[in-house]
């Protein structure tokens, strides 16, 4: 069968690229082999939104009222196993209603233009690869007794007593809804340092904040073997220490998935970090094109990264594609418990700027905060000394997503503070306290 794009990835790198050629007239295949929506839909961000909906409500409340009920985790997890369903079902629907073809299988390279998926030969012009990235696995006498952030976010159960291996943006969410939930967590970092690229004044914030709350950090322990006991327990070692646990996650990292596609029939380039492109997300092979998680593109693997590659692809693919990918300001948030976020320069790479100057804003006294009980909330503002523009943040609240996005647009928009004067907002909320930030300059 003939396409002129064919996309292998139903997630949603692959999604998007697929809807956008659709709607220009293209005919469009899309392969996937496991489930619509892929990562961010069915074991990535929605699931674990879903369950953190319930954990920072519940949080909330307990900063503002006594004697709050504890959570039920069977509640939890059917409220997000519905939450998933419903947007697995939609993801898929709306690709079929925009008149791609979906095809359910893997697929495999037979020549650079033509791929197998159960037998069935599909060529194309243009082929997309989106097909994503799974968990790191770790190696050690017993690393068979893990499991992944995918078993954690869909478990009908959780034990009272769980271990997460590996201080990284998965870990932070998974302990902070685990122990809301009720559940003792350990965490195990091989080395000190916990989320490397946020500013680390704030992780050190958090850390505390969920060591009061329960959570045992072991940094500088590697695991060495892992024991099943006769109790249904298991025994873990590290180089430094010995303890029991009722099920331990792995989420030290993902690698791409760039095996099992017969990548070298079709010409097409790859490293450990992903398929290789250019900054036109072109693969070795001119007629191959690589987005999201599985290529190795200089910016985070992140959902909203993939989704936007997917759109810069469907605008250009019509013709050879001319203008290089011009990423916007770089947003992203840990959804822990508070959050993290980070959104335009960091404040280690501006420690490097002598142009820049690093202001650190305690807003737990700002409207927003203060009727929350945000006792922690910290805001991190960097300034262009210059023009007084804002080029980047990082915030520690249980709002900080929202702060971000923000703080994003007064980015990209290059907002000063006399163009936010010019501004009515709601008043009071998150974004009225945007004026406070020149306010306590
Ligand atoms: C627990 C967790 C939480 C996350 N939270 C966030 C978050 O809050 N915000 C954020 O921005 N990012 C988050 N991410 C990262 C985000 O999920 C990924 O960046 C995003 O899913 C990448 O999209 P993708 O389309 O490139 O890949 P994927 O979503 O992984 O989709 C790739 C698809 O390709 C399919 N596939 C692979 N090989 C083949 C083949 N040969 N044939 C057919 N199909 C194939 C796979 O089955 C998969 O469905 C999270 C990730 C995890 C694991
Ligand atoms: N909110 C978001 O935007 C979001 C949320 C979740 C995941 N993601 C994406 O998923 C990716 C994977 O997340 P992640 O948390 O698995 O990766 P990560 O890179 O954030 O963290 C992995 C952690 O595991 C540690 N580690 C590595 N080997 C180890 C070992 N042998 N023992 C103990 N610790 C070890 C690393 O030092 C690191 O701290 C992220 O990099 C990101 O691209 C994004």
């Amino acid at each position: 069968m003939q396409y002129d794009v064919l996309v292998i990835g139903g997630g949603v790198g692959g999604g998007s690229v697929a809807l956008n050629l659709a709607s220009r007239g293209f005919k469009v295949a899309i392969v996937e082999e496991r489930d619509w929506g892929g990562t961010t839909i069915n074991r990535g961000s929605t699931p674990k939104r879903a369950l953190l909906a319930s954990a920072e409500t519940h949080f909330r409340m307990t900063q503002l009222v006594k004697d709050v009920a504890p959570l039920s985790w069977s509640e939890m997890a059917s409220h997000s196993a519905k939450v998933v369903l419903a947007a697995n079902q939609r993801y898929g629907n709306n690709l079929v209603n925009a008149g791609i073809t979906t095809i359910e299988g893997h697929a495999t390279f037979v020549n650079s233009n033509t791929i197998l998926v159960h037998g069935q030969r599909y060529q194309a012009k243009t082929i997309v690869l989106a097909t994503g990235a799974r968990p790191r696995k770790l190696e050690f006498p017993g690393s068979q007794y893990m499991e992944h952030s995918a078993s954690f976010l869909k478990a009908s159960n959780l034990p009272d007593k769980i271990t997460i291996v590996g201080a990284g943006i998965i870990a932070f969410a998974l302990a902070s809804i685990a122990t809301e939930a009720g559940t003792k967590v350990t965490i195990v970092q091989h080395n000190r340092m916990a989320l490397r690229i946020f500013d680390q004044g704030l992780v050190q914030t958090l850390i505390s904040r969920l060591e009061n709350a329960g959570v045992v950090f072991k940094f500088d322990n590697t695991i060495q073997n892992i024991t099943e006991l006769s109790s249904g327990s298991y025994q873990v070692t590290t180089n430094q220490d010995q303890f029991e646990t009722k099920a331990i996650y792995c989420v030290a990292g993902r690698v791409p998935n760039t095996e099992d596609l017969n990548l070298s029939v079709a010409g097409v380039k790859f490293g450990p970090l992903g398929i290789k492109v250019d900054e036109r997300l072109k693969t070795s092979n001119p007629q191959i094109f690589a987005l999201g998680d599985c290529c190795d593109a200089p910016v985070p693997k992140l959902s909203n990264y993939a989704i936007y590659q997917g759109k810069y692809l469907g605008n250009n693919l019509q013709k050879p594609v001319q203008f290089p990918i011009k990423y916007p300001t770089p947003a992203l948030t840990v959804f822990s418990i508070p959050k993290l976020g980070q959104v335009g320069i960091s404040t280690q790479k501006a420690a490097d700027k002598p142009e820049l100057e690093v202001k650190t804003m305690d807003i737990k006294n700002w409207q927003t905060y203060a009727r929350n009980g945000d006792d922690l909330a910290k805001l991190k503002i960097i300034f262009n000394k210059g023009n007084q523009q804002i080029v980047g943040a990082e915030v520690l609240s249980q709002d900080a997503d929202q702060l971000v996005d923000y703080l994003s647009l007064l980015i990209q928009q290059h907002v000063s503070a006399d163009d936010l004067q010019q501004q009515l907002f709601a008043y009071p909320s998150q974004a009225s306290d945007l004026y406070g930030i020149w306010q306590s300059r």
